[in-house]
């Protein structure tokens, strides 16, 4: 692997200076070369590796949606060096053995570095704990664990779960959604718009409540919680209420849910139902609020890929999900950064180095340091398109930026040391 050198690149908005990429780390740019390779990053920012804390892959089961191969590369075109590859496969990820094929899956294919996150529940039922502890001291080294595309209801398994990862300093992911409130048929924010279009409603309260329960389950087993995809202002107030008090509580915000309203739903085009759904106005501006000021530490791109055949339905039969690993920056730079709700070291914060930190992994969201592991994203904050679905490398077309134009910022993502996209 030859060094390269990165010339000229604006380090974290902070500060112009060179990398040099060598055996996987940052050296020190005074000892480069003759015959290294070089790469003009004049006018680009450089932030540390992307890290996604929620993507789905599909592999094992449903090879046609997304594969390993097919979602990493996804990754890397979206700036990313780390992805944590969600449970709810076929098999699903709730066994030691599990968590180590999707982790050499990882390693034989992946364009980024692939961890699994291990099922709390056996077969993501509810019932019965998996295997969590056998999960984090396999080779996996399963730290995050989560049912997600189910909610954990029961809450002494929550208060159980909770109680078992703290041996590991292991987290729950809970997917928040009371099925009592908004059952497996809701699909549209419960209010005016769910009444008109016949759709059934999904209460912005079956999220909170259940956040309200799993926060005080957190502070009494003192025990860390993850909240995934927080979609609700109701949520957002439960979370500062808890981060007051000291418990130990994250959550993170989906893109779609930043920029993305129930307006959208209106032409019941299947492409926009999503698990929890888009929400009014007044939600997405209390959650750039609330990303804006740390409550949500962090963005997740829910990277939900379905095939045609379960995505192309009426409304409320289509498969929720959407994609989200290509776009995810540009969404960011639109609805956070230009606007100047976040600068590009809260952006590498929430989107590189509290999501590692997060998920325990040592190799990423580092600084970009003479030393560290050279993952690194480079970024042209002024380059803009038009999204085009045919355009992605995901297996996948419920693309929901797609005829949209958007920021455009990618320029290259470096995987310890490797180029794992360059735009052309
Ligand atoms: N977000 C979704 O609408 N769907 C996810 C599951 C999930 O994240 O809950 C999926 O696996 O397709
Ligand atoms: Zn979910
Ligand atoms: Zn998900």
């Amino acid at each position: 692997m030859p060094d390269v050198l990165v010339t000229g690149a604006d380090l974290l908005g902070a500060g112009r200076a060179d990398l040099l990429l060598r055996d996987g780390r940052f050296a020190d740019p005074a000892t480069a070369g003759p015959d290294v390779e070089r790469v003009d990053a004049d006018g680009l920012v450089a932030l540390p590796g992307l890290v996604d804390l929620h993507t789905h892959l599909r592999e094992p089961g449903r090879e046609d949606a997304e594969t390993v191969a097919s979602g990493t590369d996804a990754a890397a075109r979206g700036g990313f060096t780390a992805v944590l590859a969600m449970a709810n496969t076929n098999p699903v990820t709730d066994t030691a053995e599990a968590a180590e094929h999707v982790a050499a899956l990882g390693r034989r294919d992946g364009h980024a570095q692939v961890v699994p996150v291990g099922a709390i529940s056996k077969g993501l039922a509810g019932a019965e704990l998996a295997e969590l502890g056998l999960m984090a001291r396999s080779s996996a080294g399963v730290r995050v664990f989560s049912d997600d595309g189910h909610c954990v209801t029961d809450a002494r398994l929550m208060r159980r779960a909770l109680e078992y990862v703290r041996a590991f300093d292991g987290v729950i992911a809970q997917h928040a959604q009371d099925p009592r409130l908004a059952g497996p048929d809701a699909c549209c924010h419960e209010g005016e718009l769910s009444g008109r279009l016949g759709l059934p409603g999904w209460p912005a309260v079956a999220e909170s409540t259940v956040v309200a329960r799993d926060v005080q389950l957190a502070a009494l087993t003192r025990s860390r919680l993850h909240v995934c995809h927080v979609s609700t202002a109701e949520t957002v107030d439960v979370l500062r209420w808890a981060k007051a008090r000291g418990v130990d509580v994250t959550a993170e915000v989906a893109p779609h849910h930043l920029l993305l309203t129930t307006a959208e739903v209106a032409g019941y085009d299947p492409t926009y139902k999503v698990n929890p759904p888009l929400r009014p106005d007044e939600h997405v501006a209390a959650l750039r609020e609330a990303l804006a000021d740390g409550t949500l530490d962090v963005v997740a791109t829910d990277h939900a890929p379905h095939a045609r055949h379960d995505k192309e339905h009426a409304f409320a039969d289509a498969a929720p999900g959407m994609l989200g690993l290509e776009t995810a920056l540009a969404v960011v730079l639109e609805t956070m950064v230009l606007p100047g709700r976040l600068g590009w070291g809260d952006v590498a914060q929430r989107m590189s180095a509290v999501p590692a930190r997060i998920a325990r992994l040592t190799g990423q969201g580092r600084p970009l340091a003479v030393g560290e592991p050279a993952n690194l994203t480079l970024v042209d904050p002024a380059a803009r398109a038009v999204v085009d679905r045919a355009g992605s490398a995901s297996l996948s077309r419920n693309n929901p930026w797609h005829g949209r134009d958007l920021p455009d910022p990618v320029v290259a993502t470096f995987w310890a040391g490797r180029a794992t996209y360059r735009r052309a």
